[in-house]
């Protein structure tokens, strides 16, 4: 089937207009296209070589005025006696003076470590309404695929793209395919955005979105708010996808009116008005679709080491001789001996020694509403070390007027200054050699939340759950009925 040239996916009308050069405009092109980026994002980890490269050329940024860093990865969520915050050890601390340096030297504007609006890069864009539909963005990080919630071609460079966008302001890309996900269906008590994620990663598999910049479409998508939404695109890439994407509506909209960076009065209308030109024309053509009915999904957890092995929280740990493919086979092995679990036992039950509730994926203020709602008037059992970690100083704000930091202090849990902090366990917050952990961010890798860690990823509602109960734990027990 061949594309009517008029109609076009949301990805393409976005794609086309930040074209500086077009390659011949096939996909298997030999030859990149040239994008014009309309927001570059900056964190600690991946920018200081590209900074580095910048001064020994001798250059500058080219549109300071389009980039926007702030720390997240290497900044501590614990403040000392003296009220500081006590850094990991020394290369934390020079990661996070690196890029209050570079942001200073060459005039771009930076939410550093004593910011009162800092946090994980994902959380703070859209938060402050850097992130618009129909942009261009990119990070030196791989969620960078959180803002196509908004309608945006969101996706993660390297430390040379970085470098590259930083002199240039443009990006050499080879234009990805299309891949429409639609969901549909009736949503169950207790599922959230992350159960859906989680099943489609499970259905399509870590690399059945490579190559593709997802659009996620569908009823059920259309009912969800900003903030879920950007939990399913910030997973997009753990499908191997270089993107993910929502078209905007009036959802989107009113999350972004008023948002200190957002357009004002008829500057306001004017970027309205072109927004809502930003949706797949009817009878576009997708390189590839799925539909997915939810009506049956279940609260999901993962098991193994890999987002993409998950199971309904009511399920059984699968047993590797069922898989044919043998690559599958010896993976799903791999996975269960580093996890320590057997074949068909039930996931549920499994004790935890910590829980981890955060990351860009959850750790928005509508997730922590939702850990609260299940540790409200509840202890966490005994031995079970629960970190609740605000993306953002303004969430971190947000919770505490709610009262909900309260709520988690009182069941036991340690209430922390924003930042990546056990996500990926690089600032000094990690669990221990062969502990469990159920944690509400995106990767299971191995060692990922401290080495010889392991852990189960699941919504906050499953993790606060489990953190009651001591084990991983369907949450609907703990829901009014
Ligand atoms: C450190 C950074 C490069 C990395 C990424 O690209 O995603 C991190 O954020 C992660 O989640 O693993
Ligand atoms: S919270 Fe985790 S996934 Fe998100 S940017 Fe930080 S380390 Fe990466």
């Amino acid at each position: 089937m061949t594309n009517d040239s008029k109609k076009q996916t949301l990805f393409e009308k976005i794609w086309n207009d930040h074209l500086v050069n077009a390659s011949d405009g096939s996909n298997q092109s030999q030859v990149p296209d040239i994008l014009y980026i309309d927001l570059h994002l900056i964190h600690e980890v991946t920018s200081p070589q590209a900074f580095s490269g910048l001064r020994d050329r001798g250059l500058v940024v080219r549109r300071p005025d389009r980039t926007v860093a702030t720390v997240d990865h290497a900044i501590p969520t614990r403040s000392s006696k003296n009220g500081r915050l006590e850094f990991a050890d020394a290369l934390c601390r020079k990661q996070i003076a690196q890029l209050e340096d570079n942001a200073r030297q060459f005039g771009i504007k930076a939410f550093g470590h004593e910011d009162h609006q800092n946090g994980i890069v994902h959380v703070v864009g859209p938060e402050l309404g850097f992130t618009h539909p129909g942009m261009t963005i990119v990070c030196g990080d791989s969620h960078t695929s959180t803002h196509g919630a908004f309608g945006a071609l969101a996706f993660g460079i390297g430390t040379s793209e970085v470098e590259h966008v930083l002199a240039t302001q443009c990006l050499l890309q080879y234009k990805p395919r299309t891949f429409e996900v639609r969901i549909e269906g009736k949503r169950n008590p207790g599922v959230t955005a992350k159960d859906i994620i989680l099943s489609l990663m499970n259905r399509i598999g870590v690399n059945g979105g490579t190559g593709y910049v997802i659009e996620y479409r569908g009823s059920v998508i259309r009912d969800l708010s900003m903030e879920e939404r950007m939990t399913i695109c910030n997973m997009s890439i753990e499908a191997g996808a270089r993107a993910g994407m929502i078209a905007p509506d009036e959802t989107t909209f009113s999350y972004l009116a008023g948002k200190p960076y957002t357009p004002k009065g008829e500057q306001w209308e004017k970027a309205m008005q072109n927004w809502r030109n930003l949706s797949s024309d009817d009878g576009a053509v997708f390189d590839r679709s799925v539909t997915v009915d939810i009506s049956d999904l279940e609260p999901m957890i993962t098991f193994g080491t890999n987002p993409g092995m998950g199971i309904p929280v009511t399920g059984r740990i699968p047993d590797p001789d069922d898989s044919v493919d043998i690559n599958q086979k010896n993976a799903l092995k791999k996975s269960l001996e580093y996890m320590g679990l057997n074949a068909g036992e039930k996931i549920s039950g499994h004790p935890i020694d910590a829980v981890f509730i955060g990351s860009c994926t959850n750790g928005r203020i509508s997730d922590l509403r939702a850990a609260a709602s299940i540790l409200r008037n509840r202890k966490i059992a005994d031995g079970v070390r629960v970190l609740v970690v605000p993306g953002s100083q303004q969430v971190k704000r947000e919770a505490e007027a709610e009262g909900l930091d309260q709520v988690f202090i009182n069941a036991g849990a340690e209430w922390r200054e924003p930042g990546c902090s056990m996500c990926i366990a690089m600032n000094g917050d990690q669990i221990e050699t062969g502990q469990y952990a159920v944690s509400t961010s995106n990767r299971n890798f191995e060692g990922r939340q401290g080495k010889g860690g392991r852990t189960f990823l699941a919504s906050p509602l499953t993790a606060a759950a489990s953190a009651i109960a001591g084990c991983v734990t369907d949450v609907r027990m703990y829901m009014e009925a």
